[in-house]
């Protein structure tokens, strides 16, 4: 099982690394990798086990954050509405890809986190508003799909894991909080 301890912290050179696709049908040994990464983000979202387990809340995760550098996330998005339990996304992307986007750009408005960056860094992080992604699921079947608001920022950040990029990279040096005409900022 998958806990913090596992994840790699800013400073680690595989952060900064382009992971390797990986070839299609993915190994038992992969698919379990990505079945273990989704269980992570489920615990961490569930009360009882993320503080039994001392896990930091998740909505994604990507294999290089496991010192692991292969084209692989995992991402759990829940509802929106507390009553719902079925997840706006919840899926292992193998070799994600993103194929079209908007021209509008998209901010949190509460910023960002990673799981591997222990401090906050204050800064509107400013991506695509609505993506079209593919990838492949555990059998090697492709998808397409287009993901708007919070979930496409999500998986925005953790394809920049794979590539070796860190939200903060985004971030505008001079004004973290500056924001062009006709950004959403997504509350
Ligand atoms: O480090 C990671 O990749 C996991 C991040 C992903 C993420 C951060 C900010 C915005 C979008 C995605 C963690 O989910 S950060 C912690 C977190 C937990 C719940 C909700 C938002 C952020
Ligand atoms: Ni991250």
């Amino acid at each position: 099982m998958i806990t913090m301890d596992d994840i790699i912290r800013e400073g680690n050179p595989t952060l900064r690394e382009v992971a390797k696709e990986v070839p299609m049908p993915p190994t038992d040994e992969e698919k379990k990798l990505g079945e273990e990464m989704l269980e992570f983000l489920k615990n961490s979202q569930d009360p009882v086990k993320a503080e039994e387990l001392h896990l930091r809340g998740g909505v994604g995760l990507a294999a290089p954050q496991l010192n692991i550098s292969k084209r692989l996330i995992a991402v759990h998005v829940p509802s929106n509405d507390p009553e719902d339990e079925t997840p706006i996304l919840s899926t292992v992307m193998f070799n994600p890809k993103i194929l079209s986007h908007s021209v509008q750009d998209a901010c949190l408005g509460e910023g960002e986190g990673c799981l591997s960056v222990d401090r906050e860094v204050p800064g509107y992080v400013v991506r695509h508003a609505r993506v079209t992604v593919s990838y492949y699921d555990e059998a090697g079947v492709k998808h397409k799909r287009r993901l708007k608001n919070y979930e496409a920022i999500v998986v925005q950040h953790e394809i920049d894991h794979l590539n070796g990029v860190m939200f903060y990279d985004h971030i505008n040096e001079e004004n973290p909080f500056a924001l062009k005409e006709g950004v959403l900022v997504i509350e």
